[in-house]
């Protein structure tokens, strides 16, 4: 995948998330169904596809064509990130098909007892110019994974960290930050809930943004009307 073109795809645009993992509603034991919801994204014109697992990956390129952000979700014991931790993941994301690699640039504790910053430059040894997507939780974890040379800074981990702010909302500050100061595009990532709130995070200055639950995960939505209506229910009590 040619880094520039993908780069000139997405630039300004929303990267839809196709993810259900085990637990999930719409995680199928037998095969996956979550080609469904990329072949709805790339119906309304998305550019590209973030999703997770092997299976999904294979499936979703094999539905749409469209360039893949890759990573797989695995909580391996001492690990405190569970996105694409080790090498293994890595691997079988680029045998898969993955055009870019999303993986956990958090500073917390590793398995392996390496930095974040040793395993990037391991990956860069073993497979050389492959696009890296850093998964972040705040400012100096996003400049850190910048200068270990990821391709791609994106905020999905802040209010996942036990050291960053749980908001309701999208972390807006951390994205035009990072923006800012960051010499490579920087992707709006985490709890966009609405139109509104994706134009207000593109606005911030970031390169892109990924909205994932809000359009594909159904619990969730429906949770959030159900939410909305007891609230409004026990204001008029
Ligand atoms: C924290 C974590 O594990 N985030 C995951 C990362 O890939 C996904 O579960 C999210 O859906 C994705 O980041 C998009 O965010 P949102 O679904 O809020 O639009």
């Amino acid at each position: 995948m040619d880094k520039n073109a993908f780069f000139d795809s997405i630039r300004g645009q929303m990267i839809i998330s196709c993810q259900a993992v085990k637990g999930e509603p719409l995680y199928e034991e037998e095969r996956s169904v979550m080609y469904l919801m990329a072949r709805a994204a790339k119906m309304a014109g998305t550019s590209a596809i973030r999703t997770s697992s092997i299976r999904d990956v294979e499936a979703i390129k094999a539905e749409t064509g469209l360039p893949v952000i890759g990573l797989v979700k695995i909580q391996y014991p001492g690990y405190e990130g569970y996105i694409t931790p080790t090498m293994k993941e890595v691997d079988d994301l680029l045998a898969a098909g993955s055009d870019v690699v999303a993986l956990d640039c958090t500073l917390r504790k590793r398995g392996d007892g390496k930095t974040v910053n040793q395993f990037i430059q391991e990956i860069r040894d073993r497979h050389g110019d492959i696009l890296l997507m850093a998964d972040i939780s705040n400012y100096e974890e996003g400049v850190n994974a910048w200068k270990c040379g990821v391709d791609i800074v994106g905020t999905t981990m802040s209010g996942y960290t036990d050291y960053t702010p749980r908001l309701d909302e999208p972390d807006y500050e951390l994205m035009r930050r990072l923006a800012a100061d960051v010499d490579i595009p920087v992707i709006g990532e985490g709890k966009i809930h609405t139109p509104e709130q994706a134009v207000k995070a593109l606005e911030t200055g970031v390169w892109s943004i990924v909205v994932g639950g809000a359009i594909t995960r159904p619990l969730e939505i429906a949770t959030r009307f159900m939410s909305a209506i007891e609230a409004a229910r026990g204001g008029r009590a």
